[in-house]
């Protein structure tokens, strides 16, 4: 397990990350998601070793997370970093062989990964000539080169159309399915929702929720309802209650905070017999609009502390 305690990071007198604990388990999906500066970059950094903490810990498998352990973290940086002149094969053989791989091994475990990337007959390319999605599969192949135990996916899927989200999508599957973690940030909730078995939500440096997506669900109860009954007119004008979505006699609700479901519920029988009658499950966007709602004091931005600066 990848496991995070009261990690804390400050630039100047600004908190980026502050008092931050996360775990994600082997084989596991972690979706990690929060606003622009919310502060998933100098968590990842953090993680791999590339910025230090003012405070807390970084460990795997229960122990610290120092060189040696980090060599089983593969990683997808945000500022990328391949060589765009340089050969993709021999690219990538040259990283596995840096991370530890023996030369031949290398070689064959790059052919093997080109073959499964789609990407075999352009390992001979350099990186810049191939187009946005390819370079990103290269990327991600760069992440993976050394057969890492746990990846670190600084906005992968940023950029791609929906075929390249796919194919990325796919790779990473099989190799949860293998039992590596993975953790990876993105802006893009219904993809995350659709991927991942587990999400943290950060707010200003701090996880505001996290776990399962199931059990996020379950701890927050959901204030869309659909109902099917008699006509959908008696809905009209009720007090807290918005209708969303129409549909025959289908209809689906917001349910204002003050408004009791038992109220919706009595409105819904007086006009006739009802059908159906079920809260809807909180999407991911839901959860996280949610989570986020709670006021917390924003960071300054990079830009602001630099004209202040
Ligand atoms: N090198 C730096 N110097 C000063 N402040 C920084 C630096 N890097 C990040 N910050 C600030 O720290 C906070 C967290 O930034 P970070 O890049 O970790 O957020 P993020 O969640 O990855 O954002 P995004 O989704 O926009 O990539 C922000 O307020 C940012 O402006």
């Amino acid at each position: 397990m990848l496991e995070l305690q009261g990690v804390s990071k400050k630039y100047g007198d600004r908190l980026a990350v502050d008092d931050l604990a996360l775990a994600v388990e082997p084989g596991q999906m972690f979706g990690f998601v929060g606003t622009n500066g919310a502060g998933k970059t100098t968590t990842m950094r953090i993680i791999m070793g590339v910025l230090a903490p003012d405070a807390g810990s970084v460990s795997w498998q229960g122990r610290p997370a120092d060189a040696d352990v980090r060599r089983n973290f593969g990683y997808m940086p945000e500022e990328r970093g391949l060589y765009p002149k340089m050969r993709i094969k021999e690219q990538l053989a040259y990283l596995a062989v840096l991370r530890g791989t023996p030369k031949a091994s290398a070689e064959t475990a790059v052919d093997e990964l080109l073959a499964e990337f789609g990407l075999a007959e352009r390992g001979n390319d350099r990186v810049e000539q191939l187009s946005l999605g390819n370079q990103q599969r290269v990327q991600l192949a760069a992440a993976l080169v050394h057969d890492p135990e746990f990846l670190i996916l600084d906005e992968p899927f940023s950029g791609l159309d929906p075929v390249g989200v796919d194919a990325l999508a796919h790779i990473l599957a099989q190799r949860v399915q293998r039992g590596v973690g993975v953790l990876f940030s993105s802006h893009q909730l219904d993809l995350v929702e659709r991927l991942c078995d587990a999400v943290g939500i950060i707010q200003a440096g701090r996880i505001v929720a996290s776990g399962p997506v199931n059990e996020l669900r379950s701890r927050n109860r959901s204030r869309r309802f659909r109902i099917v009954g008699s006509g959908t007119s008696w809905a009209d004008g009720l007090p807290g209650v918005q209708v969303v979505e129409r549909n025959g006699t289908a209809l689906v609700v917001e349910l204002a905070e003050s408004q009791s479901d038992q109220v919706l519920l009595d409105a819904a029988r007086a006009a006739g017999p009802v059908h159906e009658f079920r809260p809807l499950a909180l999407t991911l966007t839901e959860l996280f609009r949610e989570a986020v709602s709670e006021p917390v004091e924003l960071p300054q931005t990079r830009e602001t502390q630099e004209v202040s600066a």
